[in-house]
């Protein structure tokens, strides 16, 4: 039956970013618990999920990591990038600062963190359920998206709308590129927020 550990292709390190306020942690939530709760109170550093996936027939594990948007709660930045193979950068479609933020910090912060080069980006706008409120047009994201080579979805974290599919969609991607993955699974090994990964210091090992 599916859903052993050894039927698992891969586990893979996703994580989110993007403003506070924007709605990652609410993105998370419905993927994993589709669940959304209108009080989310402000991650601090970082939480941490797993979850099963299964695409193309492939079960893979994804550990994802959902980082604090606040400057003050950010304390360990080179660590949440370390390993990961894909990111998924979230704006509010209300908020234009959000999404200016994006090519003023995030993505440079992921350029210059990221241990993988090839690691696929997935543009988020979320809160379309605000249609009222946009400042955003979908095709303003999209052309942003093109133009440094991210996927991308309009979503809402409240009204489930695109979430499922952004996070199908980013981690096929990776599967199709075996060189992000493919040999990890020798040494798989996960680190847990707060932990101490030393498997760079022996220039061998992973960090997934
Ligand atoms: N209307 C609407 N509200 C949303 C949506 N997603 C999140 N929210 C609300 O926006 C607020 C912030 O959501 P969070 O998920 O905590 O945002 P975050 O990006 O994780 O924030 P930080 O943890 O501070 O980085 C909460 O009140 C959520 O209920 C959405 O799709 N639609």
């Amino acid at each position: 039956m599916a859903g052993h550990d050894d039927q698992i292709l891969t586990t893979l390190k996703i994580l989110i970013i993007g403003e506070s306020g924007v709605g990652k942690s609410s993105l998370l939530l419905r993927f994993t618990d589709d669940r959304f709760d209108q009080d989310l109170s402000a991650t601090i550093g970082v939480d941490f999920k797993v979850k099963q996936l299964e695409i193309d027939g492939n079960r893979v594990k994804l550990a994802i990591w959902d980082t604090a948007g606040q400057e003050r709660f950010r304390t360990l930045t080179p660590g949440y990038y370390r390993g990961a193979q894909g990111a998924i950068l979230v704006y509010d479609v209300c908020n234009r600062a959000s999404f200016r933020q994006l090519d003023r910090l995030w993505i440079s912060e992921l350029d210059t963190f990221s241990t993988k080069p090839n690691i696929i980006k997935m543009l988020v706008g979320n809160k379309i359920d605000q249609e009222e409120s946009r400042e955003i047009t979908r095709d303003e994201g999209a052309r942003f998206a093109r133009k440094h080579s991210m996927l991308f979805i309009e979503a809402s974290a409240r009204t489930r709308e695109g979430v499922q599919i952004a996070f199908e969609e980013l981690v096929q991607k990776i599967i199709q590129k075996p060189s992000l993955w493919e040999n990890q699974q020798k040494s798989e090994k996960t680190i847990h927020p707060g932990e101490t990964d030393h498997s760079d210091e022996s220039g061998q090992g992973c960090y997934c």
